[in-house]
């Protein structure tokens, strides 16, 4: 997939803690009385990829159709670069580029012909430089060669690949993709994930939804864990992976003088199960509480170190597993 150097749009607001999505209290409730979005706080860092995680049903749809007005939400606010919604839109929208559950295609024609067409019913785009920009929009998503195909000849992937080209016909600050990847193949899946990855490269901000933890760990910058409906974490890759910090596991049949020892070690978090005793290890290499354990006279029959992982921490967070497969 090639990546020729687009032009980069204006930034309006930029430098560190510029934000090009924030939500404040964003709730959605349905005539059936279900919340589907519980007062969410996003703050979408400008020049990040963002990925928007959750279990299928957690809500991500929803709010991604508010906060492009196709959804009225049941209260709160939001921002979309430097507009509010939905007062600022017609400045707003044309900065952004949206794929939600994709663009109505035209089976029988090609894709560069679906591409012309989209590009002639939009009355904001310049008609004299529409052959360019659809070149252009293809060769970025590599489908150049697959332009005089039919669509309904395309794999998932290159469907995908063209609903993207389709966001891509003029440059954009925002993309706000709806689970790109769903129901791609692995081949289709690393396009995609390359192109997001070259997109965010090029300047542009990306808030992408996905339920797979994979996917977050392999292309994100940032993170929004939501559980049904309610935000539960939120914040830089690398933090929440901090969070992952090592712990030691003691089993003893003396957990009392075992708590006792390694809070002596000022370790911290420390927890007491049974006969098992936990705590965060920080800094202190764990020779260190064996030599303190064994020093106190704590009888020992098990002592493990463990990392726990990404995955861990966000079941933690939401008491439900991720689809981890990537
Ligand atoms: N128009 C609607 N009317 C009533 N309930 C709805 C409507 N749209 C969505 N819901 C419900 O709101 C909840 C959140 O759905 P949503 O599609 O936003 O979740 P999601 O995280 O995007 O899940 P998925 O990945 O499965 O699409 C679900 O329980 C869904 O059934």
């Amino acid at each position: 997939m090639t990546a020729p150097a687009v032009e980069r749009p204006p930034m309006t607001e930029a430098g560190e803690g510029a934000l090009a999505v924030t939500t404040a209290g964003l709730t959605k409730q349905f005539r059936s009385g279900q919340v589907a979005v519980d007062r969410l706080d996003l703050a979408v860092p400008t020049g990040s990829v963002y990925g928007f995680l959750g279990p299928n049903g957690s809500g991500k749809t929803t709010t991604i159709r508010m906060l492009l007005g196709l959804v009225r939400p049941t209260a709160g606010s939001h921002r979309l670069l430097d507009g509010r919604m939905p007062e600022d839109a017609a400045a707003v929208l044309p900065r952004v580029g949206a794929l939600v559950e994709g663009p109505a295609f035209y089976p029988h024609l090609s894709g560069l012909d679906n591409l012309r067409r989209l590009d002639a019913v939009d009355g904001t785009a310049d008609p004299a430089t529409s052959a360019e920009r659809i070149g252009a929009a293809l060769d970025r998503v590599g489908l150049t060669p697959a332009g005089k195909k039919r669509y309904r000849a395309y794999s998932l992937g290159m469907r995908q690949r063209l609903g993207l080209a389709a966001t891509l016909l003029r440059p954009r600050e925002l993309l706000i993709l709806d689970e790109p990847t769903n129901g791609l193949d692995p081949q289709g899946t690393r396009e995609v994930r390359t192109l997001v990855a070259d997109l965010a490269a090029s300047g542009a901000t990306v808030l992408l939804s996905t339920h797979l933890l994979a996917e977050v760990e392999q292309i994100c910058t940032h993170v929004g864990v939501v559980h049904r409906g309610r935000l539960v974490a939120q914040g830089p890759l690398a933090e929440l992976r901090g969070s992952t910090a090592p712990r030691v596991e003691i089993e003893t049949d003396r957990p009392a003088d075992a708590v006792a020892t390694v809070r002596r070690l000022a370790l911290t978090d420390v927890l007491a199960d049974g006969r098992r005793v936990s705590a965060a290890l920080g800094d202190l290499p764990s020779d260190r509480v064996v030599a303190a354990l064994v020093y106190d006279g704590v009888p020992v029959q098990g002592f493990r170190v463990v990392v726990p992982d990404l995955e861990e921490v966000f079941v933690g967070l939401t008491g439900e597993g991720f689809d981890v497969s990537a």
